[in-house]
């Protein structure tokens, strides 16, 4: 038979035993892993085993930018996957680092005898080998399952990448979330299966030394304590009071640590306990037990890697910017504008915040302020919206003993005073008065501030962080904002995306799910339902939601029945959206029986501002 006739027999020999495994006609030969996955290409990504052709593949600038949020992890690892490299470059290995797209953001071809092919079929750095494009295959089916695998030769699904076989292990980043993978792959001929699980062995050892390397740079400035477990080992992070700043995931399931529990700074004692006065050296070997004393093996103690002691506050997080990135989470734009929030440093640059409603704008304020060199000095916080003309001016400019009729005997020093050194957020910039904003601008302009009847102004020292749901450049353009006011706010600009739109949004879904309903777990049809919910109140009604379905899930698990989601249609249109939240707050005050301040207190505003939202959404607040 001619050569080419064989090939095209033996692709549908390959064909057509992927279909009939698929279909559950037969089940030869094919892990169950490996059935499953051809399976999901066909049914769920309507793949055909057939295709021919290389996968998609990025331009330069276009890895440069994908790669950008996960640069400082690509700095950390690439040592170790040298050296991986260099270990499997006798075999013919290709290594590959990917992110959680499955896009290959780093490579590392072996000798030119095999080059050549991995050049060829575009296994390098840029393309993306994600199991819902190319099918069944090392990287792809490895990022969907999060689960270390081998796809050896005809295991692929598509017949043209049967002449590889790879080994794929995930990895997860410093706080246990998938970040990506480490991939290796062959397309020697002779390589048998039980070599090739050989270097999968070899591979899942390097990733966890990667992972490591990962979490020591991320918490470079606390105490690392390892942990033994199961042959391997987690790793928990601490700080000087003894309280977890952090947890790598296999320290996460050992002793039950949850990004809730971490973020609210819980004590070591409660979960590893260890003579601390033997542990002050580099790398002590110390006996660690658990919280009721049953022992755990031993463990090693890393100091942090800083010249001297912290002499942080008790609440001050190890990293300035800690708060920051976990409030970016994984959402490559958010990432950008930490890194650029990072690079601005000490410089006093005003910051102009852009979401919607409930995304976070308050709480990003605050972690701007915490970052800052002025964070031991007061934020001090107005929402502009939540009140009449004539009090923001009192409330922000202050006034002198008798300014005017009502004032208070020994007069007022005002918000911009009491942020002096420290920060003022303007909540809802954009519904400042323009006499306000005349003001407001020349306090900018001239760092001092005039209190109503005050004879003398008084120098001030603020960084001004404000905030805004409406397009505020138009609405200067418009003539309903000073564009001048505009510009002096926006020395820098960041847009909080709405939870719909977020990138990492199942990771915020898990995160706010363990912290609302944390002894919860989400049947598997309530986490599509809010997945596919669009939150028009964004993270502040995913919150109240889970809350709820914490307190009323039955066994521990949260249904479809525990889950409130007011119908909502459209994405961002303005009407549905005024809907959408006029419904939760109708909602809440049912709850409350039309008690305002606790309606208030549940949905986490201030009486002010539901009180404004229940006049401008004409609320009915009378008996029901
Ligand atoms: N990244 C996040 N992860 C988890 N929860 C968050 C995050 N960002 C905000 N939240 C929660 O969402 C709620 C609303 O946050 P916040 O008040 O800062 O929103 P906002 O944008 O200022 O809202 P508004 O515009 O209505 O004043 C709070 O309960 C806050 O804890």
């Amino acid at each position: 038979m001619e050569t080419s006739a064989m090939a095209s027999l033996s692709a549908s020999n390959h064909v057509a035993r992927v279909l009939s495994v698929a279909n559950h006609v037969a089940d030869v030969d094919a892990s169950s892993r490996i059935a499953n996955s051809w399976r999901r290409c066909l049914v769920s990504h309507k793949l055909d085993p057939a295709r021919r052709g290389p996968p998609q593949t990025l331009t330069e600038a276009e890895v440069r930018h994908v790669a950008e949020p996960m640069e400082e992890t690509i700095r950390l690892l690439t040592p170790e996957l040298d050296d991986l490299a260099r270990v499997l470059r006798d075999a013919g290995y290709c290594v590959n680092l990917a992110d959680v797209n499955a896009t290959m953001l780093l490579s590392r071809l072996p000798g030119e005898a095999d080059t050549e092919i991995f050049l060829r079929w575009k296994v390098y750095t840029g393309s993306n080998f994600s199991e819902a494009f190319e099918g069944t295959n090392g990287l792809g089916t490895c990022l969907a399952e999060q689960k270390p695998i081998l796809v050896h030769r005809d295991e692929h699904f598509r017949e043209q990448w049967g002449i590889f076989s790879c080994a794929v292990t995930p990895l997860f980043d410093e706080a246990g979330r998938i970040a990506g993978a480490v991939n290796i792959t062959s397309c020697r001929d002779d390589l048998s299966r039980a070599a090739h699980q050989l270097a999968l062995a070899v591979t899942m050892e390097a990733t966890r030394r990667m992972e490591g390397a990962i979490f020591r740079g991320h918490f470079r400035n606390a105490w690392i304590a390892t942990v033994p477990d199961n042959g391997g080992s987690g790793l928990l992070a601490y700080d000087d009071d003894h309280r977890i700043v952090g947890a790598c995931r296999s320290a996460r399931a050992l002793l039950g640590l949850t990004d809730g529990l971490i973020a609210s700074g819980i004590d070591l004692s409660r979960y590893i306990r260890f003579d601390h006065r033997a542990a002050r050296g580099a790398d002590e070997i110390v006996e660690l037990r658990r919280a009721d004393g049953r022992p755990l093996g031993q463990g090693q103690i890393a100091p942090p890697q800083r010249a001297r002691p912290l002499t942080q506050r008790r609440d001050a997080p190890v990293d300035r910017f800690d708060a920051l990135h976990r409030l970016a989470g994984r959402d490559p734009g958010l990432i950008r504008s930490v890194k650029r929030l990072r690079s601005i440093g000490d410089h006093n640059l005003p910051v102009l915040l852009h979401g919607e409603t409930g995304v976070g704008k308050d709480v990003f304020a605050r972690a701007i302020h915490a970052a800052s060199s002025r964070a031991r000095n007061h934020y001090v916080a107005l929402n502009c919206a939540a009140m009449p003309e004539s009090l923001i001016d009192a409330e922000l400019f202050g006034y002198e003993a008798g300014a005017f009729t009502g004032a208070r005997r020994d007069g007022s020093k005002g918000l911009i005073v009491q942020a002096d050194g420290g920060t003022l957020f303007l909540d809802e910039i954009g519904d400042m008065p323009i006499a306000l904003q005349t003001r407001l601008l020349r306090v900018l302009e001239n760092r001092e501030v005039w209190p109503l009847g005050a004879l003398k102004p008084v120098p001030v020292d603020i960084r001004l962080i404000s905030a805004t749901h409406r397009d505020l450049g138009r609405l200067a353009e418009e003539g309903g904002f000073r564009a001048d006011l505009y510009f002096r706010l926006r020395g820098m600009e960041v847009h909080l995306p709405a939870l719909r739109e977020r990138a990492d949004r199942d990771d915020v879904i898990r995160q706010i799910a363990r912290e609302e309903a944390p002894n919860c777990r989400l049947s598997d049809s309530a986490w599509s339902q809010l997945a596919a919910y669009p939150f028009p109140g964004n993270m502040r009604q995913l919150r109240h939601v889970l809350r709820l379905a914490g307190c009323t899930a039955e066994n521990g698990i949260i249904a479809d029945a525990d889950l409130d989601l007011p119908p909502f249609r459209g994405r961002r249109a303005e009407p549905d959206l005024a809907a959408a939240e006029r419904a939760t707050i109708v909602d809440a005050l049912r709850k409350h029986g039309g008690r305002v301040a606790e309606a208030a207190r549940t949905l986490k505003l201030s009486r002010a501002t539901l009180y404004r939202k229940i006049k401008v959404l004409k609320v009915d607040t009378g008996p029901s």
